[in-house]
């Protein structure tokens, strides 16, 4: 499967696929360009975080995977996350203090995108442990945006919010699309995949296939 073909794609997958031994998924061949969202939906381990995980490199794997045209073996594994970063649906937080998990530039930043995704100025001063579920998931989207990935992929970034938090969500990532950000973003919601899907069909994971349309429609 393929979508927006293109001569010279960000992101472009060829044959990836889980490992014999694991539960089957893939092969994959899709294609991403810059400031394309392509929504993902599918059942309950159906397996899109590990699809994410197998571009971010997170989880070993078979088949290519390029950006901007080079093969992903020409980058280190820290490089390579850096450019295209899997933002998990449980992020993790390696020290309680918030701060550690930015650098200087990232953290001046920080006070403003917060106060647009609804967190109040004293959750920036909050050890880790104590913010709520829904805090930190905001931040650690926030922490991933401030790191500009040129490819971010997201697993269910609201599944934790309330209605008003995750419009301030989408509203922030439509802006980081709109200035070339390509994602993939991973939801439940079917409101969601219309809105934030551009007009495009959402891709639907399915027995370890991508599909076009979802499961009641196709013939
Ligand atoms: N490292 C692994 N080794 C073996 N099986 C795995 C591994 N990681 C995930 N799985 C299995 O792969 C399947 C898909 O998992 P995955 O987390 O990708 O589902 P999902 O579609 O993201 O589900 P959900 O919507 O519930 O988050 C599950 O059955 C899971 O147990």
């Amino acid at each position: 499967m393929s979508s927006h073909p293109q001569a010279t794609p960000l992101l472009r997958l060829q044959q990836l696929q889980s490992l014999p031994e694991r539960p089957r998924n893939g092969p994959f061949d899709l294609q991403l360009a810059s400031a394309e969202r392509l929504m993902l939906m599918g059942a309950s381990g159906a397996g899109k975080s590990v699809l994410l995980r197998l571009i971010a490199d997170l989880d070993p794997g078979l088949g290519k995977v390029w950006l901007d045209g080079r093969p992903r073996s020409s980058f280190s594994g820290p490089a390579w996350r850096g450019q295209v970063m899997y933002l998990a649906a449980e992020p993790a937080w390696w020290s309680t203090e918030l701060a550690a998990h930015f650098d200087a530039a990232a953290w001046q930043q920080l006070p403003a995108l917060a106060l647009r995704l609804g967190l109040r100025e004293q959750a920036l001063q909050t050890p880790v442990p104590q913010l709520s579920t829904g805090e930190r998931q905001r931040l650690a989207l926030l922490r991933a945006l401030l790191r500009q990935p040129r490819v971010l992929l997201l697993d269910e970034p609201t599944a934790a919010l309330d209605e008003d938090s995750t419009r301030c969500v989408e509203l922030l990532l439509e802006e980081q699309r709109c200035a070339g950000m390509a994602m993939i973003w991973v939801t439940h919601s079917r409101a969601q995949a219309e809105r934030m899907g551009g007009g495009r069909p959402c891709l639907w994971l399915e027995q370890g296939q991508l599909h076009d349309a979802a499961p009641e429609v196709r013939p």
